[in-house]
């Protein structure tokens, strides 16, 4: 069986993929990276501005750059941003470069997870019917990149993350760090 010293987490906002990638990384001796805080990081300023400024083409202009360069790392798990499976060469990269887990959440727990939140794809529209909307598009390509789907609906992160992790380690489908 194929071994990948890179995980992706794709999935929709409020999955959990920044939350579970954390505790995923720490339990596998894996680096971890979230792509929006890596984003935030290197422009200097949060993503809603970014959103301000240079609305959603400039946001995903820089994101499928950081994506390209950052999915070349090895020996990481990284937490992609909800929409960053949209781009064709973006998904080109997950599929080719790591191992694709998608979080699955339903819609209210996305409502749920990401209320009080400055998510700027949900500014200015109810968020169940943009949530929905989103997911609509979104949902056949995360379903297609996946190797491994994980319903995030019952069981807390630090939980579900041992659960995955030891999972991964069983299957000897990630390299032991
Ligand atoms: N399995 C879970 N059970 C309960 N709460 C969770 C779970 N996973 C995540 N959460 C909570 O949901 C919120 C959103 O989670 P998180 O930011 O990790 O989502 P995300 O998938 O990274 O979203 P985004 O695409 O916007 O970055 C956080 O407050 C987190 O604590
Ligand atoms: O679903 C989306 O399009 C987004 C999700 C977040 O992770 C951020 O990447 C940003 O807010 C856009
Ligand atoms: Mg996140």
């Amino acid at each position: 069986m194929k071994s990948y010293d890179r995980i992706f987490l794709v999935g929709p906002m409020g999955a959990g993929k920044t939350t579970i990638g954390r505790r995923l990384a720490s339990r596998l001796h894996l680096e971890f990276i979230d792509l929006d805080s890596a984003l935030e990081e290197r422009t200097g300023v949060d993503i809603p501005r970014i959103f301000d400024i240079e609305g959603e083409s400039g946001f995903r202009r820089r994101e499928s750059q950081l994506l390209d360069e950052l999915t070349q790392r090895k020996g990481i798990v990284l937490a992609t941003g909800g929409g960053a499976v949209i781009d064709p060469n973006n998904q080109r990269h997950l599929g080719a470069r790591g191992l694709v887990i998608y979080l699955r959440a339903t819609l209210d727990t996305q409502i749920k997870r990401t209320h009080g939140t400055n998510r700027p794809m949900l500014n200015g529209e109810d968020p169940a019917t943009r949530l929905s909307a989103l997911m609509q598009t979104r949902g056949p390509i995360y379903e297609a990149l996946a190797d491994r789907v994980i319903d995030t609906e019952d069981g807390h992160p630090e939980r579900l993350a041992e659960d995955l992790a030891r999972a991964l380690e069983e299957s000897g489908i990630v390299d032991p760090h």
